[in-house]
């Protein structure tokens, strides 16, 4: 069996993932409840594909919280691979790995690998979701659904795709996951 690529992302009840100059995510519910981490502890994956711009953010805000934090021994230690065109040098050490082209190839090698290498996690940001869903290279969706409505901003989507629902929670931080996989 291949890996599956799967995407985790924060989405407004009206289908939006950032505003529409992608600006601070301040509609996002970070403080995450004990009942929602324990959820997303269970989504089990060896690899996580990060967009340059999300990178720039996500690898040091990780690294520099406590030790203890929910979910900081995941995201530090999964192997990671960035997309950028630009960044010649990786400066986040030895378990990133750049990606200067050939993002879809590349990621339909690692799909291609045996199911017991582990899945793939994709969080982001807008340009490298797009790009990925557009190419039909996303498996399964687990989508955090923010108690608000953003009523402009970027999309998931660009066009028509079918899904399977799998699961549907609610946590007490508010917060509703959808967990879909692709209709094949
Ligand atoms: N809703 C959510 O859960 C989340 C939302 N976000 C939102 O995403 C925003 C950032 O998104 P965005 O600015 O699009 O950044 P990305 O993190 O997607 O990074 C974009 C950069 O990645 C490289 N890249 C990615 N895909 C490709 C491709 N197919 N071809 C060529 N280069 C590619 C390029 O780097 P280079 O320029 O070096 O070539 C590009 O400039 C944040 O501001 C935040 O609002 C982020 C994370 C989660
Ligand atoms: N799997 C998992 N476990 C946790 O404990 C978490 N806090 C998260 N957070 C998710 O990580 C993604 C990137 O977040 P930042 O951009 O670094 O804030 C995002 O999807 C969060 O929901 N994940």
């Amino acid at each position: 069996m291949p890996r599956k690529l799967m995407l985790q992302m924060h989405m407004s009840i009206d289908g939006y993932i950032a505003g529409p100059n992608n600006e601070l995510m301040e509609w996002i519910v970070y403080n995450f409840s004990q009942d929602l981490n324990d959820y997303l502890s269970n989504i089990k994956f060896n690899d996580i594909i990060l967009g340059h711009k999300l990178a720039e953010g996500f690898i040091p805000a990780w690294q520099s919280m406590p030790s203890g934090t929910p979910g900081k021994e995941l995201m530090v230690n999964t192997p990671k691979m960035v997309f950028s065109t630009t960044l010649q040098e990786n400066p986040w050490g030895e378990r990133v790995r750049l990606l200067n082209s050939g993002f879809e190839d590349e990621v339909g090698k690692m799909k291609a690998q045996d199911g017991s290498e582990g899945d793939v996690m994709v969080y982001g940001g807008v340009q490298t979701v797009q790009a990925l869903i557009e190419k039909g290279l996303v498996d399964e969706l687990f989508l955090l659904v923010e108690p608000v409505a953003l009523g402009e901003g970027k999309k998931l989507f660009s066009s028509r795709t079918s899904y399977e629902v799998m699961e549907t929670k609610k946590f007490e931080c508010g917060i509703a996951v959808l967990h879909y996989r692709k209709k094949v």
